[in-house]
């Protein structure tokens, strides 16, 4: 899986050099490259902003840089395999079904905008030659793509085969299918007792029955009291 990101801040994805999705890719699962946008410009300021057609606040982002870069990293040949993920605050919220989704592209570019965002035409542009997906982290407001892109990247890799090391635990996550899209039930770890606190009883008993049950349950209760939105038979 290829991976480009195209931004004014580039510095953003050397995180991604770190820890799991460094082993990815030290081991070739994963290649990425981090682009400046304002490679392509051409002025002495290498601006990549302009004000607003129709007048408002802020600066939006010129169309040009953008439509050079996908011309050098994608050429001009239409290619639905590509996936052109464009983190905004209107886009459609990105859930664990998109990260599972993107998981199996060979090649994903995430365009980060900043200011008040990207001329729309860049996105109608790439519309007609790649998969685009517009898409929102939360909502909440951001100041860039940067900080979405990190996340998705993290939610869509760590999906990938041979990223983790331990792939079971991947089916008894919040929002896994196999969880019943339940969130996750607590967990706890050595020592027995800690500062007053016990780990419950059943955890300690050895039967994976009651242990399987007192989970679910725990998952069930837990999502009733935050996300009753994800309770699909109440
Ligand atoms: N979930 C989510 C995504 C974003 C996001 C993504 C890309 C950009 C590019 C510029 N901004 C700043 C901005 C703030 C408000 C209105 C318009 C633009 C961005 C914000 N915020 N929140």
């Amino acid at each position: 899986m290829r991976l480009d990101y195209l931004t004014i801040f580039p510095e953003f994805f050397d995180v991604l050099g770190i820890s799991l999705l460094g082993k990815a890719v030290d081991n070739g699962i994963v290649d990425i490259h981090a682009h400046d946008l304002r490679t392509w410009t051409h002025d002495r300021h290498r601006t990549v902003d302009d004000t607003p057609c129709g007048g408002g606040a802020g600066m939006v982002m010129k169309p040009d840089p953008w439509g050079e870069a996908f011309d050098d990293l994608l050429g001009a040949d239409p290619d639905p395999s590509v996936h052109v993920v464009i983190p905004t605050p209107s886009g459609t919220p990105f859930r664990q079904d998109d990260a599972a989704q993107l998981s199996h592209a060979d090649r994903i570019v995430f365009c980060c905008g900043r200011y008040e965002g990207i001329d729309h035409r860049v996105i109608d542009y790439a519309s007609e030659h790649w998969s685009v997906h517009e898409l929102s982290l939360g909502d909440y407001v951001l100041n860039g793509g940067e900080v979405a892109a990190l996340a998705m990247t993290e939610a869509i890799v760590r999906l990938v085969p041979g990223v983790l090391g331990n792939p079971e635990s991947l089916s008894e996550e919040s929002y896994s299918q196999d969880q019943e899209g339940l969130l996750e039930y607590p967990v706890y770890t050595r020592p027995a007792s800690w500062r007053g606190w016990d780990v419950p009883e059943v955890l300690m008993s050895g039967h994976h029955g009651h242990i399987a049950q007192w989970r679910r349950e725990q998952s069930r209760e837990l999502t009733r009291r935050r996300r009753p939105d994800l309770l699909t038979d109440e």
